[in-house]
């Protein structure tokens, strides 16, 4: 039992924001993205990332379309400072890609900072310190002026080292770390310290990143603090408003959605939201979020496995198979019902041939990211007639009649409850067999058959092995199915053909062709048969037989 929460925890203050706008507001256009990969990610890491698998994670970023990117912390190590200053040494940076490093406030670390970037083109100094009152009193033992104090020494040594280094085009970001447990006004007046030290400009902007360090309220809020801080700051038009948020509750997509909307320019995050405890903003899933609103987010994830696998090997951590749009079972149903509809959703897709994507439970269309629609049903316990369907479609390219699915749906779920597993194309087509195709203990065998007559009038004559043994057997009918339904006569069943059902399988030389039969026996019970051949008339004489072995 958990104890009284209330006399442990406080709840976070609503901020007085009653004019607030971003309620209202829509996202039209992707944000400017920052990949902290590298760096929130890299240090969340048991095994922080060596020299290769950063390497290869840089590469995934250029790759997907970051522009910029936190390469890591030049002043942690000699593998991080190596990393970056041979990143910007081997040339690999890309002239439209811009890196970024990141420091505490202290002279020793910034100077090793800049040290790292010598000979870039261009780079962002990312100059961070705490500014919560928790921060203040726990971690630093300081007052509010001194804190702020922190930062404008920082500010003073980035405008220093940045002007000794002309052949570097510079820009700077400034984090006042745990921003969303600060009193707004205190981190307007930080930031706006540190803009009187780097003097921005519209050309030249300051990134103020305004970070949720710790989640520690509803998005909402979050996003009432960046519409607030953008209200406030003076120079607005200098600076460029950025978003970095984490997870620990759980909405670290949602308050950079929100913060969007409130006003932000740019959002910070890592790719399937890696990053310290419960990770950072997933760029992948607010991208994919954007995507499927009709914008395009400028992000290229159409290969959404290799951004997976990459992800995977180089933070040596799984991602989740319900992580959104990556995840290996997010686009596949095994309910019934979700069956269903996702498959009428392809049909009808298919037949409006309009371009909009619109199928029931499947959010993105899964090929865009390069996924195949195999996956996107599989069969287990919990599935229906919908999904068995069009797992014998996607497999050996059977178009069941309704009530033939619901008949074979049954077999299935026997199927399903005998093993209690999921059940493979492999099993379902092998059910399917047993339950419809000839097996060597049929009563009625075809050996081939002639079919002769006028339209009307036909006469079907046939070698069948009855019982094992073979016969010779004639039948007239006005078409071949009621001709071998009477050639059956009196060694088989009474059959009345209530549907009768055919459709090619494949195209040209090698196509075959698939019949289904469904009878009404003399006491009134319900069988099918189904019959596969190269030739169409060959399939409906076996789907007759079929079912006559069945009843
Ligand atoms: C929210 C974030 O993710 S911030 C990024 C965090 N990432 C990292 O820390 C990864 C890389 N860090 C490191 O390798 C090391 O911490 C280093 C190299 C930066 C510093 O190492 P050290 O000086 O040995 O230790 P440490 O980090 O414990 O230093 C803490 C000191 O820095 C101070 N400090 C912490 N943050 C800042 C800051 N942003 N600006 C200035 N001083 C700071 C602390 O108050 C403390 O001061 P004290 O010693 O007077 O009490
Ligand atoms: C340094 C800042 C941006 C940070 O990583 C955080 O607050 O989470």
């Amino acid at each position: 039992m958990l104890r009284d929460p209330s006399t442990k925890y406080r709840p976070f203050p609503p901020i007085d924001l009653p004019d607030r706008q971003w309620p209202s507001r829509t996202i039209t256009r992707a944000p400017r993205w920052l990949s902290t990969d590298l760096r929130d990610g890299n240090q969340a890491l048991i095994d922080p990332m060596d020299a290769e698998k950063k390497t290869r994670l840089f590469d995934l970023l250029v790759q997907v379309g970051l522009k910029e990117i936190e390469v890591g912390f030049p002043s942690a190590g000699a593998t991080e400072f190596d990393f970056i200053s041979g990143l910007v040494k081997t040339g690999r940076i890309p002239d439209d890609v811009a890196i970024q490093v990141l420091t505490q406030s202290r002279r020793d670390l910034i100077e090793t900072s800049f040290a790292s970037l010598a000979g870039a083109k261009t780079a962002i100094v990312h100059l961070y310190n705490a500014v919560s009152p928790a921060w203040r009193k726990i971690v630093f033992g300081m007052t509010r002026e001194q804190v702020k104090q922190i930062a404008i020494d920082g500010a003073k040594v980035l405008r220093d080292e940045a002007a000794k280094r002309p052949d570097t085009r510079w820009q700077f970001e400034y984090s006042p770390e745990t921003f969303s447990t600060a009193e707004l006004d205190f981190s307007v007046e930080v930031c706006e310290a540190v803009m009187d030290v780097l003097q921005p400009t519209p050309d030249a902007p300051i990134i103020f990143n305004l970070p949720a360090t710790v989640e520690c309220a509803t998005p909402n809020v979050y996003a009432d603090q960046i519409e607030w801080f953008g209200r406030h700051i003076r120079h607005r038009d200098a600076c460029v408003i950025s978003l970095h948020t984490h997870n620990d509750r759980g909405t670290g997509v949602a308050a950079a959605e929100l913060g969007m909307m409130a006003g932000a320019d740019r959002v910070e995050g890592c790719l399937l939201g890696n990053g310290e405890r419960t990770g950072n903003c997933d760029l992948v899933t607010v991208a994919l979020n954007l995507y499927t609103q009709g914008v395009d987010p400028r992000l290229d994830l159409s290969d959404i496995d290799a951004v997976v696998n990459t992800i995977q090997y180089c933070t040596n951590l799984p991602v989740h198979p319900r992580t959104p749009y990556a995840g290996d079972l997010v686009f596949t149903a095994f309910s019934g019902s979700h069956q269903d509809a996702i498959k009428k959703g392809f049909a009808a897709q298919g037949a409006r041939n309009d371009g909009f994507w619109e199928v029931p439970y499947l959010p993105i269309d899964p090929a865009d990211l390069g996924r195949s629609y195999e996956a996107v049903i599989r069969v287990n316990s919990q599935s229906g007639k919908g999904g068995v369907a069009w797992v014998i479609e996607q497999d050996r390219g059977l178009k069941l009649p309704k009530r033939l699915q619901a008949d074979f749906s049954r077999h299935v779920q026997a199927l399903a409850d005998e093993t209690s597993r999921e059940l493979g194309a492999a099993d379902i087509w092998g059910r399917f067999e047993a339950t419809y195709l000839p097996r060597p203990d049929d009563r009625f065998v075809l050996r081939d058959y002639e079919e002769t007559g006028t339209a009307g009038q036909r006469l079907f004559v046939g070698r069948v092995a009855v019982d094992g043994e073979e016969r010779s057997i004639s039948g007239r009918g006005n078409g071949l199915i009621s001709g071998v339904i009477a050639a059956l006569g009196e060694t088989g069943p009474n059959l009345d053909v209530i549907d009768y059902s055919e459709h090619a399988i494949g195209h040209g030389a090698d196509a075959q062709a698939a019949a289904y039969v469904e009878c009404r026996t003399d006491d009134g019970r319900i069988v099918f048969g189904v019959g596969l051949d190269s030739d169409i008339a060959t399939a409906s004489v076996r789907a007759v037989l079929s079912a006559a072995n069945r009843a």
